[in-house]
């Protein structure tokens, strides 16, 4: 197949019926289609996109869901005896842009590319698969997105126990856990956001990609809609062949290093994981950092719902960035820096010696001004080295990303220097960088020029002095061109045309052109080979014999270019290991600096971790709202939980009352965020805080139906609550925000006061409870453990001024008549409201009632 066979697309032509492989004659067709059948065949779940010419092409069926996703004109082209068949086709420079718009709509698409020149082929151009593209197996730059992890995750379930393993191929991450309860696993994967899930199964659907929102009887109930999920055969699942395909891959002999030898469902999950990576990976090699293993309970554990209420990575209103908690703290100057965070924030920490690790380097950045300014400046300068690494090692990076891959190691060594005299851990994490790095830097600037061009195969890449033979060829070529520029110098002293041109274009290689005036003055040895309408163009014996040479000479030249490119790109690879341990280790720094930042100009302080119970916040501000305040509006408020021995005096649990609007919620998700701003490291929007570790953070915020799965409000807070009281304990942070809302009255009272008491009494854990329902003030009464608080307004004749302010006290009142008068109700409206509050009020018995209960 030579570039002329290129069809270009015929619009307006009628799809063919031949737009399904399993139906079609495959004797009748030519061969290219016969190719193409056979490689679908061993791909029939993905998209298949083949190139010819110009062109990645689709075919068949393919052609059709392609034109449909990616508005396309649906063509037909002739397909040998059998006909037209369906085609649509994208120009093959831009297959990264259409590709990426497949996958992010959850399609798999195999790349069958030309991997021999076409003019020199004999016969059909020989194609392979050379990558296979599913959403979570993804390397190429603008196929994902700088600020966070593109996670593929595998699952095997065995009864109610679990293995899952993850990675992120683009940066080399790879983790693999086991743990039992189902309800876990969702949450794991919640957490996480995998862009594609492995299954094995024995479906009858095997092989193929399930897309977000589709369902299919093999898939386990507990696994989430929301992803994509890959049906996969058992076998590389299996406990004997993944357990070969880890110690193979990591050349190590037994599993312990790894740290999961007693894990099973671990191993099966991550060998299942690292087969597939390997299958769909084709030509390169990915290079995926040694497999660790941990365990879930090791971590602060905030489920979904939690993470949902406080706001962690999006707003719950829009589902926004902008607004959320990583919005408002990501300070950091590199991508790895902001996918870090993002980790971070999503999986903080329970161990107070890594917590403090993490303060005492904010704190050295926070004191140390100077320092922190030019380690942010240093940073900037920083590319993404974890994905460059990725890139390099799986064969796909270009001579820009090498460049730029040299031009962020050898910052390194500045960075180095820079923090020489630091004390704190994660700084000190930087003082040393392995000499093979910088040499690699070297090498890499001393070989690649310092602008290469995109492309890899068409020359300009490498420096003179490099290779002998190049510079040599370089010369030759150079010469050439040399004596094609004196040609013309040449010919116009001997034919005594002055306006003799030398010219080049693609069809005719070199010429001599002369206006067709002079044509009677052109010697005997020019050869016409075109006329224009003012123009002749010649050509010569010698010409040619040089063009010739100069084509092959610079053909030969564009490939041992490329081998050099390719052996450099290779040596990058080999380090990729040490590329990326410190990468981490600058992308912690870039956290820690950013957070540093943060509070020197938001005025946080450190909090001291404690080993007890005890939450006390002196002075504390809601980090996102006091972002988006004009500077001293905030008003702080302080908490105080955690009743212990020590802290006698400090209630468990307390019930917040305060009218609509005043700040109940608003001061809930503060202490929340506080602790969990605690737990990764950072300082805290606050005058001081002591703070214990939690085990796990819950909340109940608000009141959503949940039409995906039909259930009403007040089942969904039924359900959350439930969820609550099963599974805090006396470590727990528990944040409940206006339970038993969504029922009658008397019965969603009950509920509330049954809850709280349970809180209060067995579980014990610390509890912030915002209510309408100032019933519950009583509570305080009769628990030792449990205290009021209101958040205070001030009331004028005809209004009521929003203090924020959270005092020791109940409100006695909610001012909702107050509310809806503001909002517009009818007068006759709120006149009779307040007659029949009034009459509420003088015969309600609950809290007379309460008392008595026991
Ligand atoms: N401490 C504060 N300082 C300044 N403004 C605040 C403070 N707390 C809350 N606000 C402002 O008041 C608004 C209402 O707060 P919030 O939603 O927390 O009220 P609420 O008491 O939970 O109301 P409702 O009972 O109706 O849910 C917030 O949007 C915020 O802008």
């Amino acid at each position: 197949m030579t570039a002329s066979d290129i069809q270009p697309t015929e619009p307006n032509t009628p799809p063919t019926p031949h737009a399904d492989t399993r139906l079609v004659d495959r004797t009748k067709l030519s061969k290219m289609y016969q190719h193409y059948v056979e490689v679908k065949d061993k791909h029939p779940h993905a998209l298949l996109l083949y190139r010819v010419g110009d062109f990645f092409e689709t075919f068949f069926q393919d052609a059709v869901t392609v034109a449909r996703e990616l508005e396309l004109v649906l063509t037909s082209k002739h397909g040998g005896e059998v006909g037209r068949v369906a085609m649509t086709g994208v120009p093959h420079h831009a297959w990264e842009r259409y590709t990426t718009q497949l996958v992010e709509k959850g399609y798999a698409v195999v790349i069958c590319d030309q991997v021999e020149d076409a003019s020199e082929a004999v016969g059909l151009v020989r194609r392979e698969v050379t990558r296979i593209l599913t959403p979570g197996t993804l390397l190429e730059e603008g196929m994902l997105k700088s600020s966070r992890n593109n996670y593929l995750a595998a699952v095997v379930i065995a009864v109610n126990h679990w293995g899952l393993a993850y990675a992120d191929i683009s940066t080399g991450e790879f983790l693999t856990t086991q743990d039992s309860d189902l309800e876990r696993l969702t949450q794991e994967l919640m957490r996480l956001q995998p862009s594609e899930v492995l299954v094995p199964t024995n479906a009858p659907d095997l092989g193929s990609l399930l897309r977000p929102g589709e369902t299919s009887p093999s898939l386990p109930e507990c696994l989430p809609p929301s992803f994509c999920y890959s049906l996969r055969s058992q076998l590389p699942f299996s406990q004997a062949e993944a357990r070969s395909t880890l110690l193979q891959k990591f050349k190590v002999r037994s599993l312990e290093g790894l740290g999961c030898d007693h894990l099973p469902l671990a191993v099966r999950a991550a060998g299942g994981l690292l087969e597939y990576v390997e299958d769909t990976q084709k030509a390169g090699q990915v290079s995926l950092q040694r497999l660790r293993t941990y365990t879930i309970t090791d971590y602060l554990i905030v489920d979904n719902q939690t993470r949902r209420n406080l706001e962690i990575t999006q707003t719950v209103r829009d589902g926004t960035f902008h607004g959320s908690l990583l919005w408002a703290l990501d300070n950091t100057s590199t991508a790895m820096g902001s996918r870090a965070l993002r980790r971070w924030l999503l999986q903080p920490l329970l161990d107070t010696k890594g917590i403090r690790s993490r303060q005492d380097t904010i704190q050295e950045l926070v004191q140390n001004t100077p320092l922190r300014q030019d380690l942010r400046h240093l940073l900037r300068q920083i590319y993404d080295l974890e994905r460059l690494t990725g890139r390099a090692s799986s064969g796909t990076a270009n001579a820009r990303d090498l460049v730029a891959l040299a031009d962020s190691l050898s910052r390194l060594p500045e960075l180095a220097n820079l923090v020489a005299e630091a004390n704190s851990p994660f700084l000190k994490a930087l003082q040393k960088v392995p000499p093979i790095l910088e040499e690699l830097a070297q090498k890499i600037h001393a070989h690649l020029v310092e602008s290469p061009p995109l492309h890899i195969k068409e020359g300009g890449l490498i420096r003179p002095g490099v290779n002998p033979l190049l510079d040599e060829r370089k010369a030759t070529v150079e010469a050439d061109h040399q004596w094609i520029a004196n040609l013309e110098v040449d010919e116009r002293a001997r034919t005594g045309i002055p306006l003799l041109k030398v010219g080049f274009n693609e069809t005719f290689g070199y010429y001599i052109s002369i206006s067709r005036a002079k044509a009677d003055q052109v010697p005997p040895n020019y050869i016409r080979k075109q006329t224009l309408k003012n123009e002749e163009r010649y050509i010569t014996p010698e010409l040619k014999e040089r063009e010739a040479r100069i084509l092959t000479a610079r053909d030969d030249l564009h490939k041992l270019e490329y081998e050099i490119f390719v052996t450099l790109r290779e040596e990058v690879g080999e380090q990729a290991e040490a590329i990326r341990n410190l990468s981490r280790a600058v992308a912690a720094a870039d956290v820690l600096c950013g957070l540093a930042e943060l509070a020197v100009h938001q005025g946080y302080c450190r909090p001291e971790m404690v080993n007890g119970r005890e939450l006390k916040i002196v002075d504390g501000r809601h980090p996102v709202v006091e972002q988006s305040l004009p500077a001293g509006f905030f008003v702080p408020n302080s908490t105080e939980l955690g009743n212990s021995e020590e802290t006698a005096s400090l209630p468990d649990l307390v019930i917040l009352t305060g009218p609509n609007a005043s700040g109940k919620s608003c001061y809930l998700r503060q202490v929340g965020l506080i602790q969990l701003m605690a737990q990764i490291g950072s300082f805290v929007p606050a005058k001081s805080a002591r703070l214990g570790v939690c085990d796990r953070i819950f909340t109940r915020v608000g009141a959503v139906d949940d039409l995906a799965t039909g259930q009403s409000t007040f089942m969904v807070e039924m359900n959350e609550t439930a969820n609550i009281l099963n599974h805090a304990t006396s470590r727990s942070l528990v944040l409940l925000d206006e339970i038993g809302r969504g029922t009658a009255t008397f019965d969603g009272l009950s509920i509330a006061w049954a809850v709280a008491e349970y809180l209060a009494m067995e579980i014990r854990s610390r509890t912030i409870f915002a209510t309408h329902y100032h019933e519950l003030n009583e509570l305080a009464g009769m628990l030792p453990n449990v205290a009021n608080y209101q958040v205070t307004v001030k009331e004028l004749p005809d209004q009521i001024i929003f203090l924020h302010q959270v005092q020791p006290g109940g409100a006695d009142k909610s001012y909702g008549i107050e509310a809806g008068r503001l909002a517009g109700l009818p007068a006759v409206v709120i006149q009779r409201a307040k007659q029949v509050m009034g009459q509420i009020e003088k015969h309600s018995k609950i809290a007379i009632g309460l008392q008595n209960l026991d």
